[in-house]
């Protein structure tokens, strides 16, 4: 049983409008917790006409809110940051519930998702125009920021404050309102945040959140011709799907997709700076992030030594219940995903790859995988080119560092890259060389609100945090002013 200090952080109605509402058909959605299969919650299985509903919702509270000076948007967001905070146990635990990742990672994203609500709350304010010296005689070219309107965003189950509060901490700032549809394992973090968001002061209209049948809520979001933005997190093929659906409207569009990033060991890296940096870029939601390393890209000379210390920090980390204390690595979202990881781990095996560590699903069942790493991966390996999206990994070998950077850039995918080196020289130029959107050197964590996230090729469009995230929702006027 779901136990928190504000039982009513735990909201089962969407957020329409400034209503909480239930779905006009009556349905709802169960939510479970991966960790054991329970139901924890339910929330309303809504469709095109609650979509439609909140879409008109969040047209008419636009106006008011854009005209709002930016500074008073900033003191809203502030106050949204500052619950997110003051409720951070509660809204850890109900993540841990739906979403499965130990407790302490959950208090961590709920800080790091705050931080976005923090860090727009200022940049809000520094969306500025430029006046451009005119070519003509007494006129003046001034160019002026403006919130594109209403926005849609759609997120995942992986990161489900995070990936929300990136979205709407830009929007809202730049006075922008939004409809969200969060992933159908995870909607209570989304109506959580809903639930602060009016206890900060967001006036009805201006966030609002819809859960329930993905197609049904995608497609009018997408061909409504008042969303005027689409911001999506996940999966690359449903990308694509969204892009292409909002091609008939011309919507602003950001995309944030799949990856396959590499994690290059050269022979002159710090080993225990680079399994330290395995670890965190691997293991991190058990292998469940768009950023996760996919590919061990290992120099010849130090493939054994860091094979071995890495399987040995492996076998070491402590799998359970994200509730229960020192565990490092929960479930997999479900045992859909957990039948993906497994194929991907016996495809390569059958390949010929050499399991050090794991290499099978965990004793603990339905939606749990033994923390794994495989040595001698090739790339005819499925697991060469899919994101594995679980707590796998497969080390390949190489000679020289051409053949490592052309290795690393044989993808599809141009999210995350990694490399370990203590060549200054080379770390300035396989940096350029990467065709990443985000490059780590000597680390493996590079995310925060103050950089901008996201990727190139097939990974996506636009960029997430930083001074850039304001951006995204933003449009360009210029004003050309003739006279005196
Ligand atoms: N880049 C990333 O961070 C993520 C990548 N992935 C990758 O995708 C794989 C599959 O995961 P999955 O959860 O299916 O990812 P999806 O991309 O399908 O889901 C992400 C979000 O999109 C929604 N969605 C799905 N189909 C539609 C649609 N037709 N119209 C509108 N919204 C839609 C989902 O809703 P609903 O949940 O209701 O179906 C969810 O809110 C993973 O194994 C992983 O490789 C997954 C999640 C995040
Ligand atoms: O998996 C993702 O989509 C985002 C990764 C979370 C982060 O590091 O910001």
């Amino acid at each position: 049983m779901l136990q928190l200090k504000d039982a009513s952080l735990l909201r089962q109605h969407c957020y329409i409008g400034g209503n909480w509402s239930a779905a006009d058909c009556g349905e709802t959605l169960d939510v479970t917790d991966p960790a054991t299969g329970e139901t924890i919650a339910s929330v309303p299985y809504c469709g095109e006409s609650e979509t439609q509903r909140a879409i008109a919702a969040a047209q008419a509270a636009f106006p008011a809110w854009a005209a709002r000076p930016a500074v008073e948007r900033s003191r809203i967001l502030r106050r949204w940051f500052e619950l997110l905070m003051e409720n951070q146990d509660d809204l850890a635990r109900l993540m841990t519930a739906e979403q499965g990742k130990p407790l302490a990672e959950a208090k961590g994203e709920i800080a790091y998702a705050a931080s976005y609500l923090e860090w727009f709350a200022e940049e809000g304010k520094r969306a500025y125009g430029d006046v451009i010296p005119s070519p003509f005689p007494d006129s003046s070219i001034v160019v002026t920021k403006e919130p594109v309107g209403v926005c849609a965003a759609i997120t995942p189950w992986n990161f489900p404050m995070a990936m929300l509060t990136r979205k709407a901490g830009p929007a809202l700032a730049a006075g922008c309102t939004m409809v969200a549809k969060p992933a159908e394992q995870t909607p209570l973090s989304a109506l959580a945040l809903a639930e602060l968001g009016v206890r900060a002061g967001i006036p009805p209209g201006v966030f609002n959140v819809v859960t329930g049948d993905a197609r049904a809520i995608g497609g009018a979001l997408t061909s409504s011709p008042l969303v005027r933005k689409l911001s999506f997190t996940g999966s690359t093929a449903t990308g694509r799907l969204l892009m292409r659906q909002c091609a008939e409207t011309v919507k602003k569009v950001s995309l944030e997709l799949g990856g396959n990033a590499p994690f290059i060991v050269f022979d002159d890296a710090d080993l225990d700076a680079a399994v330290a940096g395995a670890l965190a870029s691997k293991f991190r939601n058990a292998g469940q992030t768009c950023v996760c390393s996919n590919r061990f890209l290992v120099q010849d000379g130090v493939f054994e030594a860091f094979a071995n210390r890495l399987a040995e920090a492996v076998r070491a980390l402590k799998v359970g219940k994200g509730i229960d204390d020192g565990v490092v690595q929960g479930p997999l979202i479900d045992e859909r995903a957990l039948a993906k990881v497994e194929a991907l781990v016996d495809d390569a095996i059958g390949k010929g790859a050499r399991p050090l560590a794991g290499g099978r699903r965990h004793a603990l069942g339905r939606t749990w995988y033994e923390p794994t790493v495989l040595a001698d991966a090739t790339p005819d390996m499925h697991l060469a080119r899919e994101e594995i999206f679980g707590p796998v990994a497969p080390l390949f070998r190489f000679k020289t560092e051409q053949e490592a950077i052309a290795m690393a850039n044989d993808s599809e995918y141009g999210l995350a890259a990694y490399f370990y080196s203590r060549d200054h020289g080379r770390a300035w130029r396989v940096s350029r060389k990467l065709e990443y959107g985000m490059v780590g050197v000597n680390t493996g964590m590079i995310s925060t609100e103050v950089a901008p996230f996201g990727g190139i090729k097939n990974s996506g469009l636009g960029r997430e945090g930083s001074k850039y995230g304001l951006e995204d929702y933003l449009q360009i006027k210029y004003v050309a002013m003739a006279g005196q």
